[in-house]
């Protein structure tokens, strides 16, 4: 009605400073103050107006009765390509309240089409959007902005939640992508969890308890001045399920992952350039450590009296002890300009130094089978926060790999197959993955499957035993044989005396008179 007056009555160019005044008066008579947030700021999408739209999205889809935002009868549905998540949003020109600290505000969305197609270096969507927040003048210094930073935290929680988890590598060596991206991404859709991870209830307790202690240790790290980091070390025999237990952590978090390929980074550099662009919330992965990369080659380069190119790191001395590939890429024997190459230093500066803490709230996690390979460096206390040892399948494992696969609990078997299984168990070392392939070949018939496992676990725990009787025997003929190389090598006594080494031996031993099989044996 007023815009209808404003045309006919108010000449063309009068109308747009009565419109002000009109607004000016309005503004003082209201008891309301609006702020609009538009999707585009400027030529930037604005990060508040996509927070605002998924948190009320959430509110608007919640179905219970105590839900903060009154529910629009009217809500838009979207799903992205790939994405198992749908999205609620509000429909154009809908509104919406919510209540926040006790306080109504109410949400209003505005979709207007665009009038002229302003200059701008990428197109601009044909339609104008915006939520507009009404918030009552009085309630508004005590509640604005702390408001608006919930929505954004709780927004960022939605996301979290709702988004698949990324797996990325970095399997094409050094190069970009077309937005200068090193990693390339997949959803990650790994179903293992700690549910299904068969370990050690205690520790896997130990593990998840120490997970949330970090995911929720902010304040924490902020006091006392720590990295907000964490590394966990997961070394065991094949088959025992570091990698599954690295898909159970991600799960849990709802971290993305980012599995490191040591053999693809050519320097540390490049390393550090990795590490640069990665995201917070996410678990860093190099799995078979021992395998990946030389580290014996800092040794190499320091004692040279250079530096490795990540050399902030301390002293070499440790370093020692390196396992070595002999002939290998990065084998000091073999290659003379390890300068170029990714080192040990450049490594653990990756995890542990001044550029680890680009980002914040990281896990690293690295893995391997041969825990006594790796240096010294990579073990010691600080550096990787947790060790873990994922061991053969123990009884308690082997109980929830039974509920897993043949939908056993606890109770459900009889107590005397019970005993069986455990008997044999421990001796028979046998890893989850040999167990799992025995219960999923059987799964349609649990009796069938609990005989089979049986049998491959007497079997397994028979041919232990028979090596190991067989070790204890080779052991003992090689200390018969040791015993008897003692012997003869050692001073042989002429009239009760023992004599010194050397020629003089052969010479006493002679005049001693010892004769017959001794004798032949001596010389
Ligand atoms: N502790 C476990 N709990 C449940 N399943 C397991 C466990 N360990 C192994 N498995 C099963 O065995 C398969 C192989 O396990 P996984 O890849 O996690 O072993 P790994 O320790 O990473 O082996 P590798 O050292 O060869 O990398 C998995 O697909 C999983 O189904
Ligand atoms: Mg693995």
């Amino acid at each position: 009605f007023c815009q209808t007056l404003l045309h006919t009555v108010i000449p063309p160019e009068l109308r747009f400073a009565v419109l002000k005044l009109f607004q000016r008066l309005f503004n003082c008579f209201s008891s309301y103050c609006y702020y609009e947030i538009t999707e585009i700021d400027g030529v930037n999408t604005n990060e508040l107006y996509n927070a605002v739209q998924l948190y009320l999205s959430s509110s608007a889809s919640s179905t219970t009765p105590s839900a903060a935002a009154t529910s629009s009868n009217r809500l838009s549905l979207t799903r992205g390509l790939n994405s198992s998540a749908i999205t609620f949003g509000l429909a154009n020109n809908d509104r919406l309240s919510d209540v926040f600290n006790g306080v109504s505000v109410v949400w209003e969305h505005i979709v207007t089409p665009r009038q002229s197609q302003t200059f701008s270096w990428r197109p601009l969507p044909e339609e104008k959007r915006g939520f507009t927040l009404r918030i009552n003048k009085r309630d508004k210094p005590q509640i604005l902005e702390a408001y608006l930073d919930f929505i954004t935290e709780k927004a960022n929680e939605i996301r979290r939640k709702n988004q698949d988890r990324l797996l990325y590598t970095n399997s094409r060596g050094g190069s970009l992508d077309s937005r200068g991206h090193p990693w390339e991404s997949v959803p990650f859709k790994h179903p293992s969890t700690f549910d299904t991870l068969a370990m050690d209830p205690a520790k896997k307790a130990e593990i998840m308890s120490d997970l949330r202690d970090f995911a929720d240790g902010q304040a924490f790290y902020k006091r006392t001045g720590r990295a907000w980091k964490r590394g966990y070390l997961l070394y065991g025999p094949p088959g025992t399920g570091k990698s599954s237990m690295i898909a159970a952590m991600a799960n849990f978090l709802g971290y993305d992952i980012y599995d490191l390929e040591l053999t693809e980074v050519n320097t540390n550099s490049e390393l550090r350039k990795l590490l640069m662009k990665t995201s917070s919330k996410s678990i860093i992965v190099i799995e078979d450590i021992d395998c990946s990369i030389n580290l014996t080659n800092r040794k190499k380069s320091n004692s040279s009296g250079g530096r490795s190119s990540g050399g902030a790191f301390d002293g070499g001395s440790e370093m020692r002890t390196g396992p070595g590939a002999p002939g290998g890429p990065g084998d000091p024997e073999n290659n003379g300009n390890n300068n170029n190459s990714i080192t040990l230093s450049g490594l653990l500066n990756f995890t542990d130094g001044l550029w680890s803490c680009c980002g914040s709230e990281r896990i690293f996690v690295f893995t391997t089978n041969h825990i006594e390979k790796l240096d010294p460096a990579l073990l010691r206390s600080g550096r990787m926060d947790m060790h873990v040892f994922m061991s053969y399948c123990s009884f308690p494992s082997l109980k929830i790999l039974l509920k897993n696969y043949l939908g056993y609990d606890d109770g459900d078997i009889e107590t005397e197959v019970l005993a069986k299984l455990a008997e044999v168990i421990d001796e028979a070392e046998m890893t989850p993955a040999d167990i799992s392939e025995v219960l999923i070949k059987n799964r349609r018939d649990n009796g069938k499957a609990l005989r089979e496992l049986l049998e491959a676990l007497r079997i397994r725990a028979e041919k232990k035993r028979v090596a190991s009787r067989r070790r204890r025997l080779v052991a003992d003929v090689e200390e018969i044989a040791e015993e008897e190389k003692r012997a003869l090598d050692s001073p042989k006594e002429v009239g009760g005396v023992a004599t010194g080494g050397g020629d003089d031996v052969e010479v006493n031993y002679k005049k001693g008179g010892k004769e017959g099989e001794e004798d032949n044996g001596i010389n």
